[in-house]
């Protein structure tokens, strides 16, 4: 590679509408507690990590968007699925998006980072429970990772984005 010129990693960070995935990508980008709304469309920031550039595209989770998010696919390498540890009523269709997602054309070399979200909520799920529920430890075709955080705080995102640059050069 030339001077000056480096490698891009694509990322793109789904989930269902309120998990917190805008937060996430501004905690990311700045190490703040940004005002959200709902996202229509999608937000893309470039975040860099120990010289590794990322490029993150945090998209829309509302019912109505989800169909249109495999129009970010082509190219991706890392999906960060976030989820909200406390809506357990809703982790069914989540997990219906994630598999829908591993089946995907565009997505079969991508690694995915799970974040269990909204860990100081009382009573929310454990990363534990959410893997178990979202039966991770069946997915061999990509590799995976689940990691608790709290995006209010930022505590947990290093860990994940630490899983992200370990996997950089692996394949
Ligand atoms: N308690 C708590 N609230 C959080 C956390 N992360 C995000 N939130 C809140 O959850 C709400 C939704 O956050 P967003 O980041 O806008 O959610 P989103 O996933 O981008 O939602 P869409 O853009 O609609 O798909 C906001 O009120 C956030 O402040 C967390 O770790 N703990
Ligand atoms: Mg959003």
């Amino acid at each position: 590679m030339e001077p000056g010129h480096y490698a891009e990693h694509k990322v793109i960070i789904v989930g269902l509408d309120n998990a917190g995935k805008t937060t996430i990508l501004y905690q990311f980008l700045m190490n703040e507690v940004v005002h959200t709304s709902p996202t229509i469309g999608s937000n893309v920031e470039e975040i860099v990590v120990k010289n590794t550039h990322f490029l993150m595209w945090d998209i829309g989770g509302q019912e109505s968007l989800r169909s249109s998010w495999n129009t970010y696919y082509s190219n991706t390498e890392f999906i960060i699925l976030v989820v909200d540890s406390i809506d357990r009523e809703r982790l069914a269709i989540t997990k219906e998006e994630l598999y829908r997602m591993l089946a995907h054309e565009d997505l079969r070399k991508a690694a995915v980072l799970i974040f269990a979200n909204k860990q100081d909520m009382k009573g929310c799920m454990t990363a534990a429970e959410i893997s178990k529920y979202l039966t991770l430890s069946s997915i061999k075709d990509h590799p995976w990772h689940i990691q608790s955080c709290c995006a209010l705080t930022g505590e947990g995102l290093c860990q994940g984005l630490e899983w992200m640059t370990s996997r950089i050069g692996v394949r």
